[in-house]
């Protein structure tokens, strides 16, 4: 009987020179060769093996983004590359290797060396399998913590952060539920002068009025019914630090203008006190609500809105970033593993296209939830658009779906379905669908549909 273990998945449009003599039985590897993406993703989720190689020759490190995608569904098989002569001199290709290979050998391959990597990557995998099942833990992630995802629109927040990090002015977060503004509050204490000291929240919707001016300043012994001892305030113990107001268009009326005289000179009265305090704090307010509209309703102190406003993060909604979905998806798939059946390799390709078409409405935190849940649920290797909640539908029956995103999506299952009807030829379905060959390659490209047609036409 072969061993299984020793099954290689080899992406590549044909075989490469010298990997018969691997298949002899002195060396025994099997490989499973494919040059159609789908069909590399069918056997991931069939019975993966350990391995991968791949060919960075041909159509396949050409369209990089594709093959990008099918590496993020099972992040945890370790791959080889295959390097034609003279390919590290293309930056794609080394960025590439630096970014997904455990290893890489030269072209023609020299058995006997080919093998040797191959023992070690194999021996590699093994270990990590061992050591996070053994551990429990999660995949190692970035250090620190970050924000995920690599869209324009984060990139464009994480380069604010760094720039708002090396002010000490207050700073208001915009941004809809569940998109990063806390996440985004902390990592400007991270990066900031003040990362020694402490980082505390307080989300002022959450608290009673009553309470939340005792949780906020603090109170002295007997300064009300009930207060049989001195309570130091969350602004006090964050001395040194930053103090992340969540929600802050929920905070009373009366309790703005303390917040505004803090602001302007770091000093408060404890509830009961005679004698005001001073504390060196940073503060970092977030909002989902838009603040200059409760200004003008009189709900916000217009010159506190001000006094926040010194500088602005917006943390984008999820259905502004599709791009980012498959990241997320993948980095969260990657941190719960731990907790879910081994058996799950990753995200079959209909989930991905189907999570880019939810609209998201709780954004990152929403999708954390469904794969997180999904990972319970699932009985497949791969996650299912059933497992995660999101059932394809017809677009036009959704909620809260912009005209855009219903075009888009009509856009995309239309050319899938014409792709597919002619046979994957390019020009036929061009044809049909009434547009260039040209016209169709940019459709294919701008919704990531898998070209396991590649040039048939
Ligand atoms: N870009 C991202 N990368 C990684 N994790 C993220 C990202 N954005 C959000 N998260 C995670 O999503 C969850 C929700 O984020 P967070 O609490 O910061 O959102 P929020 O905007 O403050 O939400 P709310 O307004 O409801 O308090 C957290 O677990 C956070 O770590």
């Amino acid at each position: 009987m072969r061993d299984i273990s020793r099954r290689v998945l080899l992406l590549g449009d044909h075989r490469p020179a010298g990997i018969t003599a691997l298949s002899m039985p002195q060396y025994s590897w099997q490989f499973l060769r494919t040059g159609c993406l789908a069909e590399a993703e069918r056997i991931l989720g069939a019975c993966p093996p350990p391995l991968g190689i791949i060919l960075l020759e041909g159509p396949h490190i050409r369209p990089p983004r594709q093959l990008e995608r099918l590496l993020n569904l099972v992040p945890d098989l370790l791959w080889v590359a295959l390097l034609p002569p003279g390919s590290l001199q293309d930056e794609r290709v080394t960025r590439f290797i630096a970014r997904h290979c455990h290893a890489c050998l030269p072209l023609p391959l020299r058995p006997d060396q080919a093998n040797h990597v191959l023992e070690s990557t194999l021996a590699m995998a093994s270990l990590l399998k061992r050591a996070s099942s053994a551990l429990g833990k999660p995949a190692p992630s970035r250090p620190g913590v970050t924000l995920v995802g690599n869209s324009p629109a984060i990139q464009r927040l994480l380069r604010d952060i760094e720039k708002i990090a090396m002010v000490d002015a207050p700073v208001l977060i915009t941004g809809e539920s569940g998109t990063g503004k806390e996440l985004t509050a902390r990592m400007i204490h991270e990066r900031s002068s003040r990362r020694a000291g402490p980082f505390n929240a307080i989300n002022c919707g959450a608290l009673p009025a009553g309470l939340i001016q005792s949780e906020l300043f603090g109170h002295e012994k007997g300064a009300f019914t009930g207060a049989d001892r001195r309570k130091v305030g969350i602004i006090e113990s964050t001395a040194g630090g930053t103090l992340f107001l969540d929600e802050i268009g929920d905070l009373p009326l009366e309790l703005q203008v303390n917040l505004l005289r803090f602001l302007e000179d770091h000093r408060f009265l404890r509830l009961g006190a005679q004698r005001e305090s001073e504390v060196d704090v940073r503060v970092l307010a977030a909002t989902h609500i838009d603040l200059e509209l409760a200004v003008r309703e009189g709900r916000f102190r217009e010159d506190l809105y001000h006094r926040l406003n010194v500088l602005q993060a917006r943390t984008p909604p999820l259905r502004e970033r599709p791009e980012d979905i498959e990241e997320l998806a993948s980095h969260f798939f990657q941190q719960f593993r731990s907790e879910a059946s081994c058996r799950l390799r990753g995200f079959s390709h209909d989930s991905l296209i189907t999570m880019r078409q939810h609209p998201w409405p709780g954004n990152v935190r929403e999708l954390i939830n469904r794969v997180r849940r999904a990972m319970v649920m699932c009985e497949q290797r791969l996650i299912t658009p059933a497992a995660l909640g999101l059932e394809r539908r017809n677009g036009l029956s959704r909620e809260g779906v912009s005209l855009e995103m219903i075009r888009d999506s009509a856009e995309r299952e239309a050319v899938i379905a014409a792709l597919a009807r002619n046979r994957h030829q390019v020009l036929h379905a061009a044809r049909e669908l009434g547009v260039s060959r040209a016209t169709l390659y940019r459709l294919i490209e701008k919704h990531h549909i898998h070209r396991t047609l590649e040039e048939r036409a």
